[in-house]
């Protein structure tokens, strides 16, 4: 299946659509632990071509309906992203907008799904009211700042330091998610460590495949061990992608990726794993570059 192909057309009725790219933690260090609780982190963040889409014509009143391969047991009341961030940004001043989602992305899966919607959703209402974007997008969640970015990203605070990267080489991507949710909260819980290293102070500029797996190898996905333990199928995943150059965990998890220097190898490789393992989530496709 390919990242594009799975990616939802903007609807025929829209005034205007976004897609919520799918959030890859291609490194997660966790470095530190708030007073508040929540944890520091250096993490390479990147776009992959595969997202939920979200639509809006004009209306009244804020309504929202989901649709897609992955709506099920998706929210459409107030504890949907998307309505938050809709909320957030209309600051009770009543404004209308009929919002569609469909929906692709698991839940709950470490590849920042509900993040990516409600940055979709900030991004396109932001256009369609004619309001400035809130500046504390990060009490949506602390992936929502990064969501609302394109392009390679080192993300550090607890999600709201962003710095812009060079672009990366040509790189290919496979997505694999087993089907269990792992809660984000559990996982930094368990995590015995909560002060490992950063990634090195420069991220250099890669000239190719090879030199960004070079790098990608010395760096690591702390919360990998602890989603592990409470869920052994995610090593399962991990295995399944052993043919690539690299394969990890992305955010909390439990979706792993594997990276390919080709289109070819990686779709080879979402098909076997699709044949061998018929109810997991499979995904094919390049990462974005902007
Ligand atoms: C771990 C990451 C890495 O990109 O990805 P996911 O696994 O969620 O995709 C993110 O930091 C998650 O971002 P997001 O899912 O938006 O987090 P939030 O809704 O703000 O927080 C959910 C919970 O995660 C924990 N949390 C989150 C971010 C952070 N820097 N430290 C934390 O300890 C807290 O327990 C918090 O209550
Ligand atoms: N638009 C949305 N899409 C998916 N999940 C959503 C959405 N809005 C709210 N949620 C809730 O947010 C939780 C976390 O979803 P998500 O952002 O996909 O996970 P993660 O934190 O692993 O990246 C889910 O359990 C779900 O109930």
């Amino acid at each position: 299946m390919s990242f594009l192909e799975d990616a939802a057309p903007a609807s025929p009725g829209a005034a205007a659509s976004r897609m919520a790219w799918a959030k890859v933690n291609l490194t997660l260090h966790c470095t530190g632990q708030r007073a508040d609780g929540y944890h520091l982190l250096d993490s390479l963040v990147v776009r992959a071509g595969v997202g939920d889409a979200l639509h809006v014509v004009p209306a009244e009143d804020l309504s929202l309906t989901v649709s897609g391969t992955r709506a099920e047991g998706v929210p459409t009341d107030a504890r949907n992203l998307v309505l938050q961030a809709a909320e957030m940004l209309d600051a009770g001043a009543g404004r209308g907008a009929a919002l569609h989602l469909e929906k692709h992305l698991p839940a709950a899966a470490g590849i920042g799904g509900g993040s990516a919607d409600a940055a979709a959703a900030l991004d396109l209402l932001s256009a369609h009211w004619g309001v400035p974007l809130p500046a504390d997008t990060a009490r949506l969640g602390a992936d929502v700042p990064v969501c609302l970015t394109r392009g390679p990203q080192r993300m550090q605070g607890v999600g709201e330091v962003l710095t812009p990267l060079s672009a990366l080489p040509p790189c290919q991507m496979v997505l694999v998610n087993p089907g269990v949710d792992v809660p984000t909260p559990a996982v930094f819980s368990a995590l015995s460590d909560k002060n490992q290293p950063p990634m090195p102070d420069v991220i250099p500029t890669f000239a190719g495949f090879s030199d960004l797996i070079d790098f990608l190898r010395e760096q690591r996905n702390d919360l990998a061990a602890p989603a592990i333990a409470r869920e052994p199928v995610i090593a399962s995943c991990l295995e399944a992608l052993s043919d690539a150059a690299l394969a990890r965990m992305s955010g909390s998890g439990a979706t792993c990726f594997g990276l390919y220097a080709n289109a070819a190898q990686a779709k080879a490789a979402a098909h076997r794993i699709s044949a061998a393992a018929l109810h997991w989530w499979v995904a094919a496709g390049p990462i974005l570059a902007a």
